[in-house]
């Protein structure tokens, strides 16, 4: 397994956002998280990269525990994740946004950075180099000196994406990566977190609401409903489960 919660409890305050929740991803798994407005998804993935503690329950990565680390080790060790906000630096390109992945894996001295010398010159090459590879695997390498809040909004998830590649993930945390696009580029989104996982052999844990972009991408899903999961396994047998047709995809079913 590349990622293992174990009956994670959240509260806030008086709120259970997360009720017992348990599931596990295995090694080149794509996994939904899907569930109604307020179900808890957005903070299983705050819990996950370190940003909230659980209340109760564990967290492993590589069956290493991680629930009691900071946000910046868990980057360290191979989760990278996207926003649901997108949140890029305005004033920066795109390939600076995407040079800031890199920063975990460039190491020189403050002195050398200065005078741009030795490990300095040849780290920041080969982080552009690295930073062109992945903006081409995205076909956006075309952009990367285009200010990165130009673009639009399917193109900004891009940049996201590749910024969190640049951080070389073995897991990556995508949060609702089809919101806001036309089917054309959501086809194409497919096809990237298709190739990521395939070719680059990198897990993937998406939030999505787009029912018909979970069918095609998730090997499993797991749906939530107020902090509780009311189903695991496979998207198909999700969309048939009675349960999930009235918490949730009352509406999904009526309009497909
Ligand atoms: N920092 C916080 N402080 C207090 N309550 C919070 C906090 N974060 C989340 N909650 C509450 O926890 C519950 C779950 O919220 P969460 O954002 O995880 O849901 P979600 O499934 O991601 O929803 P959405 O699809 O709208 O993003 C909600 O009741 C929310 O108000």
């Amino acid at each position: 397994m590349i990622l293992e919660l174990k009956e994670i409890h959240k509260n806030f305050g008086g709120v259970s956002a997360i009720i017992n929740t348990s599931f596990a991803i295995k090694e080149s798994e794509i996994f939904g998280l899907i569930g109604p407005n307020g179900a808890g998804k957005t903070t299983l993935f705050n819990i996950i990269t370190g940003n909230y503690k659980p209340s109760s329950g564990e967290v492993f990565f590589l069956e290493k525990k991680i629930d009691h680390l900071k946000p910046h080790k868990i980057v360290h060790l191979g989760i990278a994740r996207t926003f649901q906000n997108i949140r890029l630096f305005s004033s920066m390109s795109v390939l600076e946004n995407v040079l800031i992945g890199f920063d975990k894996s460039i190491k020189y001295s403050v002195f050398e950075a200065f005078l741009h010398l030795g490990r300095f010159s040849k780290a920041e090459k080969n982080a552009k180099k690295a930073a062109y590879e992945i903006l081409e695997q995205l076909n956006i390498a075309h952009l990367a000196n285009e200010k990165a809040t130009s673009l639009s909004y399917g193109q900004q998830r891009k940049v996201e994406i590749a910024r969190a590649l640049a951080t070389n993930p073995k897991l990556l945390l995508l949060d609702e990566p089809a919101a806001g696009m036309n089917s054309t580029e959501s086809d194409d989104l497919a096809r990237l977190i298709f190739d990521i996982r395939d070719n680059k052999k990198i897990s993937v844990l998406l939030i999505e609401h787009d029912m018909k972009f979970v069918n095609k991408l998730c090997d499993r899903v797991m749906v939530l409903d107020y902090g509780k999961t009311i189903f695991e396994g496979k998207p198909n047998d999700a969309v048939q489960n009675p349960e999930v047709i009235s918490a949730y995809l009352g509406d999904f079913n009526a309009s497909s």
